[in-house]
């Protein structure tokens, strides 16, 4: 369905220089300097994936999304999606994909939440009967009865991010090319927001592509994550193989009734002691928790065992790392 080949995209930015006499000669000549944003990438994407697209700040994510929307024009390489070239085609292509970056916004700031739909349903011509249907669909599901009256200046964060998924849902795109779609979100709307993309892929097999930092979101949402960093692509892979091959630790917690007898146990270290409560890293290449629980038993008189995975974050830092990004 997408399929990106050797994408290159860089910026010209004009060098600041320091002192009076350098900013009085920029004012005749401007020196540039040249940002490689993105640096030949290729990927391809099925339809119905959902794909977490991550990177640290200015690895060029964003970068990314705006050429596959055909929002900036790449320097080189090619991109297909569903047949047309986002940037070249863009009248016939925006009727199939639905864009939320979540820095900025797509409504009509001063007029109700409710007129926004209506002038995006002239806009992308949406039939009177489908536009009913989807609308109320979307109203139900991301519960935006109570605020369709509403000027979306006087949303909240998180009302607005509601209306915005709305609003590039109503022409039922193919694709959902989803910016941030959670940045600033309370815990309950987070959910709400993750379990509806998970509805729409589901039920509409809308293919969606996520940029995030909140690797919750990845958990939830994404089988697949493309790993950019400085413009190039570094990993492209299932979430699972990531965690077997990075996931190399677990985290035991055990409480015990107090004693100054050391904990040693082969393949595991001491994270942290207090009174009656030890926290432990066990690599798993050399013990098994199985043993290492035995073996605490005998060393000391167990209350409560907690056993932990390394968190997706753990996981990712230690991608980065490898990268060195
Ligand atoms: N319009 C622009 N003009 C000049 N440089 C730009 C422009 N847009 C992006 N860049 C540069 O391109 C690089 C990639 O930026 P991009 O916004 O794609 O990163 P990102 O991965 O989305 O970052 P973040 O996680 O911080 O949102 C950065 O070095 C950024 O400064």
């Amino acid at each position: 369905m997408i399929s990106v080949e050797g994408l290159s995209k860089s910026f010209q930015v004009a060098k600041r220089s320091k002192g009076l006499g350098q900013a009085f000669k920029a004012l005749f000549v401007r020196e540039h300097t040249t940002v490689q944003a993105i640096q030949n990438i290729s990927f391809s994407i099925p339809q119905g994936e959902i794909v977490g697209y991550i990177g640290p700040n200015g690895a060029g994510k964003s970068t990314t999304i705006k050429m596959l929307s055909g929002i900036l024009v790449p320097d080189s390489g090619s991109c297909s999606i569903m047949g047309y070239t986002p940037w070249k085609e863009r009248t016939a292509y925006v009727k199939h994909i639905g864009v939320v970056f979540g820095q900025r916004s797509q409504l009509w700031w001063d007029v109700p939440v409710i007129d926004s739909f209506e002038l995006l349903k002239d806009i992308y011509r949406i039939p009177a009967a489908s536009y009913r249907a989807t609308c109320d669909l979307l109203i139900e599901a991301l519960d935006l009865q109570g605020i369709l009256h509403t000027p979306v200046r006087q949303l909240s964060l998180g009302q607005r991010m509601r209306c915005e998924i709305a609003a590039s849902l109503l022409h039922s795109p193919d694709i959902l090319f989803l910016d941030e779609p959670t940045i600033g979100l309370d815990a309950v709307s987070k959910i709400a927001v993750r379990q509806f993309i998970q509805t729409i892929n589901k039920e509409r097999g809308v293919t969606v592509i996520l940029t995030t930092h909140d690797m919750n979101d990845i958990e939830a949402l994404a089988s697949r994550i493309l790993l950019i960093g400085k413009g190039s692509l570094l990993y492209d892979g299932r979430l699972g193989e990531l965690r077997a091959r990075f996931g190399t630790h677990k985290t035991i917690t055990v409480d015990y009734r107090e004693t100054n007898r050391p904990i040693a146990i082969p393949g595991v270290t001491l994270l942290s002691r207090t009174p009656g409560r030890a926290v432990l890293s066990v690599d798993m290449e050399r013990a098994r928790i199985s043993s290492v629980i035995g073996e605490l038993s005998e060393q000391v008189d167990l209350l409560d065992v907690a056993i932990e995975a390394q968190s997706i974050e753990e996981v990712i830092v230690r991608l980065y790392k490898e990268h060195q990004i």
